[in-house]
C-alpha cells in the first residue's frame, strides 16, 4: 500500500483540538470555558486531571508545527477556542486571542502546511452555559456571531473549514449522560441541545459561506459500526435504533432528510422544539462531511435502556484486541462505516476526519516503539483503501492525533499521539509510528 494508491488529491493530515492541547486557560484576557470549570470539579475526569497547562501548545505551537512539516504532514487540524477569542461567548472580542490564532495560521502557512480550521470542539465558554448554553435557542445567534468573527479574521488564508465536532458525543456526554462538561443530563436537557445544535450547524455554514464563498466547508460527524450480539429479530431491531441514535440522528437532519424519527421513537420528542422553518434550516449542501470512526459497536437488545431498548456488549467482555480506551481493534469497521456513508447521494465528499488508537506507549532510549499504533493506522488505511477502489467518494485522511493530549474524562491516560509528550517537562519524542507516517507520506512507490 504506498500513498499514490490513493490518488493524488487525497488529503493527508492530522487532528487536534483546542482544549485538549493549549493550556494557558486563563491568561491573555481568556475567558473560561465549561471544560475548564468542569475539570474544576473534583472526580469529574480521571486523577482530577485538567487542561490548565496540557500540551502547552499556547505557547509551543512554532515547535510543534515544526514537527507536522518534519513528518511531511501536509494539513493541521485544529479548533478555535470560543472563550479565548470572545472571553464570554458574545460581545467583547479578546484581541490577544484572534492574534493568537492568526500566529498559528501564519506559522503553519510559512511551514508549507494546509491549515484546517474546527468552529466547534466542545469548548462552549462557560458565560453560555450559564446562559442555557446548548439548550437555549439563542445559541444558534451567538454561534453565528462567533462564526462570522472567525470568518472575517481568518478566511483571508484558511480555506477548510469544519464547524461541529461530533454533535452526537458532545450533547450525548455533556447533556444527557452528564459524563462531559456542562455535566447536564436527561432529555430535557439533550433534546433542545439536539435541535440547537443541528439548526447552529447549518446557520454557521450559510454564514461561512456567504463570507467566504469558495471556502471548503465541511462538518464532523462520530460515526461506529454496529452490528448484533447474536442475530436475532429483537437484536436487529436493537441494531437499528442504536445505528439511529449514533449515525443518523445528527446526519440526517443536515442532508434535508430531517430526523430520522420513524426508526427511533424518543426522537418524536424533538417536535416540540421544531419551529417555522426549521426543518429547511437545518439542511445544508457541505462541499465534503468528516466522518471519525475508531472502532465497532456490539449490541444486544435489552428491556433496561429506556428509550433505546437496547446496550453495548462491552469490548473487554469479548476476548477481542482492544486499545486502552478499551475499544475493540477492529479496522474492518473503516470499510464499512464509509459504505454506509458513501450510499448517501447527498454527502458529495467524505473526509476521514479522525481515526487512531491510544495504547500504553513507554519511552526506552529516547524512542518509542508503538508497533501496535502503526499496525491500527495501517490497517484503517487498507480498509480505506478497498472502500475506495470499489468507488467510494473517500477523499483524505487525518490522523487523530499529533501529540499526546487531555482525553477529556479519561484526562492524561489515554495516549493517542504519533508525539510523545512527557507532561512533566514538556519534552516531545516522536514515536515510530510519527516516522512510520512521516515514510508512508514521503515514499515513492
Ligand atoms: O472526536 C472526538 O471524540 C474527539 O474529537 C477527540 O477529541 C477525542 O480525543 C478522540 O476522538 C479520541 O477519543
Amino acid at each position: 500500500m504506498n500513498r499514490e494508491d490513493f490518488g493524488s488529491d487525497f488529503e493527508w493530515g492530522v487532528s487536534t483540538a483546542a482544549y485538549q492541547i493549549e493550556g494557558s486557560h486563563d491568561v491573555d484576557g481568556k475567558g473560561l470555558s465549561i471544560w475548564d470549570v468542569f475539570t474544576s470539579k473534583k472526580g469529574k475526569v480521571r486523577n482530577n486531571h485538567h487542561g490548565n497547562t496540557a500540551c502547552d501548545f499556547y505557547n509551543c505551537f512554532k515547535g510543534d508545527i515544526g514537527l507536522i512539516k518534519d513528518l511531511n504532514i501536509p494539513n493541521f487540524r485544529f479548533s478555535i477556542s470560543w472563550s479565548r477569542i470572545i472571553p464570554n461567548g458574545q460581545g467583547a472580542v479578546n484581541q490577544n486571542g484572534i492574534d493568537y490564532y492568526n500566529r498559528i495560521i501564519d506559522y503553519s502557512l510559512e511551514c508549507g502546511i494546509t491549515p484546517w480550521l474546527t468552529l466547534y470542539h466542545w469548548d462552549l465558554p462557560q458565560a453560555l452555559e450559564l446562559r442555557g448554553g446548548w439548550t437555549n435557542r439563542d445559541i444558534i445567534g451567538w454561534f453565528s456571531d462567533y462564526t462570522e468573527l472567525c470568518a472575517k479574521n481568518f478566511g483571508d488564508r484558511v480555506n477548510n473549514w469544519m464547524v461541529m465536532n461530533e454533535p452526537s458525543v458532545f450533547t450525548g456526554a455533556g447533556y444527557f449522560l452528564g459524563i462531559h462538561a456542562p455535566g447536564r443530563s436527561g432529555l430535557r436537557n439533550f433534546l433542545p441541545a439536539i435541535h440547537h445544535v443541528t439548526l447552529a450547524t447549518s446557520s454557521a455554514a450559510r454564514q461561512l459561506k456567504a463570507i467566504i464563498p469558495h471556502a471548503n466547508l465541511g462538518t464532523t460527524f462520530s460515526c461506529t459500526h454496529i452490528e448484533p450480539q447474536a442475530v436475532t429479530e429483537r437484536n436487529l431491531l436493537a441494531v437499528n435504533r442504536v445505528d439511529t441514535l449514533l449515525n443518523r440522528t445528527f446526519l440526517e437532519p443536515i442532508l434535508g432528510m430531517g430526523y430520522p424519527q420513524n426508526d427511533l421513537k424518543v426522537l418524536r420528542k424533538l417536535d416540540k422544539y421544531i419551529k417555522g422553518n426549521d426543518e429547511a434550516d437545518m439542511a445544508f449542501d457541505f462541499d465534503f462531511i468528516g466522518f471519525q470512526n475508531y472502532t465497532r459497536e456490539i449490541v444486544k437488545a435489552s428491556f433496561f435502556t429506556p428509550y433505546l431498548g437496547a446496550s453495548l456488549v462491552k469490548a473487554e467482555k469479548r476476548n477481542v484486541p482492544l486499545t486502552d480506551m478499551k475499544w475493540e481493534v477492529y479496522p474492518q469497521a473503516m470499510y464499512h462505516v464509509i459504505k454506509k456513508f458513501d450510499a448517501y447521494p447527498q454527502i458529495r465528499k467524505i473526509i476521514i476526519t479522525e481515526n487512531g488508537a491510544a495504547f500504553p506507549d513507554i519511552v526506552v532510549n529516547g524512542e518509542v516503539a508503538d508497533e501496535q499504533r502503526i499496525s491500527y493506522l495501517k490497517d484503517n488505511l487498507q480498509s480505506i483503501l478497498r472502500a475506495k477502489k470499489e468507488g467510494c467518494k473517500v477523499d483524505g485522511y487525518f490522523v487523530w492525533t499529533l501529540t499526546d493530549n487531555f482525553e477529556w474524562a479519561e484526562g492524561y491516560h489515554p495516549r493517542f499521539g504519533l508525539i510523545y509528550v512527557d507532561f512533566d517537562t514538556q519534552r516531545r519524542i516522536v514515536k515510530d509510528s510519527g516516522k512510520w507516517y512521516k515514510e508512508f507520506l514521503t515514499r515513492k512507490a
